[in-house]
């Protein structure tokens, strides 16, 4: 039961996304993640003491990785701090949060902290040795691409489960460009004003070029820029498919952070003790073989069942959206207008570091809500496995 289980008004951030194979794809995720954190912890004028239990998220293996979550937290000045490491390829934020707001509410802890910090970039290239191969013959993985290439479990990849949900669903190319670009306009809500949305939550990153010279990076790279006619210029990447390589996000590396605290601790670290933020409830649920885009709705029902909410009572709602055929499902099957979630830009656009995609989501969903005066909000997106992960906040 989450009862008390709450996340500080302001007491999380995104670093910006960077499409992959660029500025940070040389440098070790947990390291980048944690020197992030320590430096937004002092610029919060937050005590890293305080944090009783670290959830370290990382989807794609880094060096040192076995020692994960207190290691990232020795980085971060909190030595004093356990933790765990939690890897569920797209829904890690979710679950991350999940497992923290059940260890509060449960009494475990008091302070905890998600961090979760992706490199697609550079992913390892596993040899797994086969003392039975053909002359020892081993057996070799690239975390990334091949993981994208096929499901274990059903041998197809990733593209191929979205176009398996257009086709049963008949989403139209025309479709598919139309709220693609939509999402673009959604971002360039996110731009105006000189970055205003994204300065609420977003901390720059610092990145050494070398021993004597450090970069700053505070906003996205990698976004490519898009119009109607761009979009219906790009070929599909399956011959009968719906998606272009528009239609669909671009891996991306990045680090975000969310406190996970009681409600006094979180009134004390809000920068509005107003607005209080509970995590209110969790749905994980999993789809048909090779469906991956339509998991995200049982996921949904289950969270608002377990909330004890209708999706009347939700105004702000985020979908993951690493195909388009992911928005386009989750409106039709719960009869919502595409065009009015995911406002502010969605992974579609801005890219998919996986372990910090879901944290930004919900990072914006509980800003949004906030500017409109409260309320709840949804956050869901689909994971490797045909499954999804949600989960709802109330804010204010
Ligand atoms: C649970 C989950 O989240 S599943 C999701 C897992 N992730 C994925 O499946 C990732 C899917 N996407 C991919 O893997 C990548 O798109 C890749 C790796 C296949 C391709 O990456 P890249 O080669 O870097 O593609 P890139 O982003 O440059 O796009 C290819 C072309 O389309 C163009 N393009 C891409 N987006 C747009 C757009 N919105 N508008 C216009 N043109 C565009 C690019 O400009 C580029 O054109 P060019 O070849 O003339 O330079």
């Amino acid at each position: 039961m989450l009862n008390n289980a709450y996340i500080p008004y302001g007491g999380y951030y995104s670093s910006p996304f960077c499409k992959w194979m660029g500025s940070l794809a040389n440098i070790n995720s947990i390291e980048l993640g944690a020197a992030t954190s320590k430096r937004w912890f002092a610029a919060r004028d937050y005590d890293p003491t305080l944090i009783d239990y670290l959830y370290l998220g990382v989807s794609v293996g880094q060096k040192s990785i076995f020692y994960g979550a207190p290691w990232a937290a020795a980085m971060m000045s909190a030595p004093q701090a356990p933790g765990q490491n939690i890897t569920q390829a797209c829904a890690t934020a979710t679950t991350a949060v999940f497992n923290a707001a059940l260890a509060v509410s449960a009494g475990n802890f008091e302070t905890t902290y998600c961090l979760l910090a992706d490199r697609p970039s550079n992913g390892p290239h596993t040899i797994w040795p086969n003392p039975n191969g053909p002359g020892g013959e081993v057996i070799s993985e690239n975390w990334n691409m091949d993981n994208i290439a096929a499901d274990p479990a059903t041998g197809k990849d990733m593209l191929t489960t979205a176009e398996n949900v257009a086709r049963e669903h008949g989403f139209t190319r025309e479709q598919a460009d139309e709220l693609t670009l939509r999402r673009y306009e959604q971002y360039a809500d996110a731009l105006a004003d000189d970055r205003a949305f994204q300065k609420r939550y977003m901390f720059p990153l610092e990145v050494a070029v070398s021993r004597k010279e450090t970069r700053t990076i505070e906003a996205d790279e990698g976004v490519t820029a898009t119009s109607a006619e761009a979009l219906a210029r790009l070929r599909t990447v399956q011959p009968d498919g719906i998606h272009t390589f528009g239609a669909q996000t671009h891996p991306a590396d990045a680090n975000a952070g969310i406190v996970v605290t009681t409600r006094e601790r979180a009134e004390a670290m809000s920068s509005d003790p107003q607005m209080a933020v509970q995590v209110v409830a969790y749905g994980h649920a999993r789809t048909k073989p090779a469906h991956m885009p339509m998991a995200p709705v049982e996921s949904v029902k289950r969270a608002l069942n377990q909330a004890g909410l209708t999706l009347d009572q939700i105004k702000t709602v985020k979908n993951h959206s690493p195909f388009i055929a992911n928005d386009l499902h989750l409106a039709k099957a719960l009869g919502l207008d595409a065009h009015t979630f995911n406002n502010y830009g969605t992974s579609l656009v801005y890219g998919h570091p996986q372990a910090p995609t879901l944290a930004r989501l919900l990072i914006e969903a509980i800003e949004e809500t906030a500017i409109k005066g409260g309320g709840y909000a949804l956050v869901t997106g689909c994971a490797a496995g045909d499954s999804a992960a949600a989960l709802i906040v109330k804010v204010g």
